[in-house]
């Protein structure tokens, strides 16, 4: 069953419509009305606002005579996919009508709250506690969509499913680590959300921290959500930030430009944005981590609306070989050897090493083996969102982030805004990949962004 709680005025027909009409466009596999059938009629639409006591009892009685008539139990989750602002009202009104009471409702009851999960460190705290009070803690799901990638997932498996990468995976043989979140698309209609976000609260604090806790690690002793949840914290702990947070970070936002062809309007020009608005659509930081493993190495992290193309990648570059016995012409070509994790588009592994190239000389080149989740599989990968509610139905924490995990990312974010209080991000072009000052940065460290 599926019960949509929302301000329009709709009625279960046309939930059920929309429903209908959405799960056919998305359909990966032949369309089967008889497979939809056992779930039409399981739909239904409760309007309301969300300080609207009435509202949330119609929602309460609509639950149970859902689990009543239909014989479903007491069992329900309650996905906030609602304004993270709504989150404390919405909390408490279950609370007031004893929805998200296991024992009252005679199954369990749980709540998946979307990021982000607060602004910065007090009000994550603030909310785990309001959340706390109302739900145990192993009914509280914190969703973050990129843990339910296929392609995220697999850094778990590659990294410890094999004896390859591991004894290199460290700071003796790495030189340095790269993580891109690249967008082609602007801030759509989420002008209010995304003013008062930016780019380093929107997505560096949740999905990109946790691309670099699950590149960092260490082993969990398990599989087990606890053990990797526990594993992830020590690096999250043991982040260090630039010393001088405006050599070693860099925000940007997007002027008028083009993207794929497309002319595409400036940030200050978008629907509902303030003109004067200092709102970064770009962010680009050097983070460090202080342990064994990495101590040295440089994480350079990049996000950003309007850039290129759409693409999402972890880059680990090797450090190169201490000594070449070539001809030193005949090497100029190679660069670092690199493991590359695609994210997605094009979901997969590439290894980039240097060759020889076919001839009679032995000149040198950077190639590429290339492994692509298309060809290798003949299995669908599920999409991140269907794989986390199938997760939260079967009560499986593995791929949520805890309260912890969501605190300490806060507090790599929170110096980084008070830092950026009253200054200006730079400019650059939609369709460019970020402000000339992300490259000047890496070019200080003698480096340069890989072409993602
Ligand atoms: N969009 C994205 O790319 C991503 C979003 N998220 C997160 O997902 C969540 C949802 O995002 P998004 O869909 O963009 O959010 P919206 O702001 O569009 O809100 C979602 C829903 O909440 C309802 N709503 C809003 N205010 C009220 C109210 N006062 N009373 C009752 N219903 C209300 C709206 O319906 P109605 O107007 O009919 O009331 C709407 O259906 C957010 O927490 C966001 O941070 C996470 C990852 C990506
Ligand atoms: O969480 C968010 O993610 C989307 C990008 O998600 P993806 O799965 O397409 O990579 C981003 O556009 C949005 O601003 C952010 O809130």
């Amino acid at each position: 069953m599926v019960l949509g709680f929302a301000r329009r005025d709709w009625d279960h027909g046309t939930f059920e419509q929309m429903a209908y009409e959405h799960a056919k466009a998305h359909a990966r596999t032949p369309w089967r009305e008889e497979v939809w059938a056992r779930l039409a009629g399981n739909l239904k639409f409760v309007g309301g606002a969300f300080d609207d006591d009435a509202a949330f009892d119609t929602l309460d009685r609509t639950l149970n005579e859902l689990r009543d008539t239909h014989g479903i139990g007491g069992n329900a989750a309650f996905y906030f996919s609602i304004p993270p602002a709504a989150f404390p009202t919405v909390l408490k009104q279950l609370a007031r009508t004893g929805m998200a009471d296991n024992e009252k409702c005679g199954g369990w009851r749980r709540v998946v709250v979307e990021k982000p999960f607060g602004t910065d460190l007090s009000s994550a705290k603030e909310l785990n506690d309001l959340v706390d009070d109302v739900f145990t803690g192993q009914d509280v799901f914190r969703i973050d969509h990129y843990l339910g990638k296929e392609t995220v997932q697999n850094i778990m498996a590659l990294r410890f499913a094999n004896s390859l990468f591991e004894p290199v995976w460290n700071s003796k043989y790495v030189d340095s680590v790269q993580i891109t979140m690249a967008e082609d698309v602007g801030i759509g209609t989420r002008a209010g959300f995304y003013d008062a976000t930016g780019t380093a609260r929107d997505v560096l604090q949740n999905h990109l921290l946790q691309l670099l806790a699950l590149v960092a690690m260490e082993e969990p002793t398990s599989f087990d959500a606890t053990e990797i949840r526990a594993e992830k914290l020590k690096v999250l702990r043991a982040i260090s930030l630039p010393r001088d947070i405006h050599e070693g970070t860099v925000r940007g936002q997007y002027l008028q430009g083009w993207v794929g062809g497309e002319r595409a309007k400036g940030y200050l020009d978008e629907e509902g944005v303030p003109k004067k608005s200092t709102t970064e659509t770009y962010v680009a930081v050097r983070l460090g981590i202080q342990n064994r493993r990495w101590a040295g190495v440089p994480f350079y992290i990049r996000a950003g609306k309007r850039l290129p193309r759409r693409v999402t990648e972890v880059a680990v570059l090797f450090k190169k070989a201490p000594h070449l016995p070539f001809n030193p012409t005949d090497v100029e070509a190679l660069g670092h050897n690199q493991l590359v994790i695609r994210v997605q588009p094009d979901e997969g592994v590439v290894l980039k090493f240097g060759s020889k190239v076919p001839g009679t000389t032995m000149e040198l080149r950077d190639i590429a083996m290339d492994f692509q989740y298309g060809e290798a599989f003949t299995e669908q990968s599920p999409e991140a969102y269907e794989r986390l509610v199938l997760d939260v139905l079967i009560g499986d924490r593995t791929l949520f982030p805890d309260a912890a995990e969501v605190e300490q990312s806060w507090q790599v974010i929170d110096p980084l805004e008070e830092a950026w209080q009253g200054h200006k991000p730079e400019p650059y072009r939609s369709g460019e990949w970020g402000p000339r000052a992300a490259d000047e940065m890496l070019a200080r460290e003698g480096r340069h962004w890989r072409r993602a």
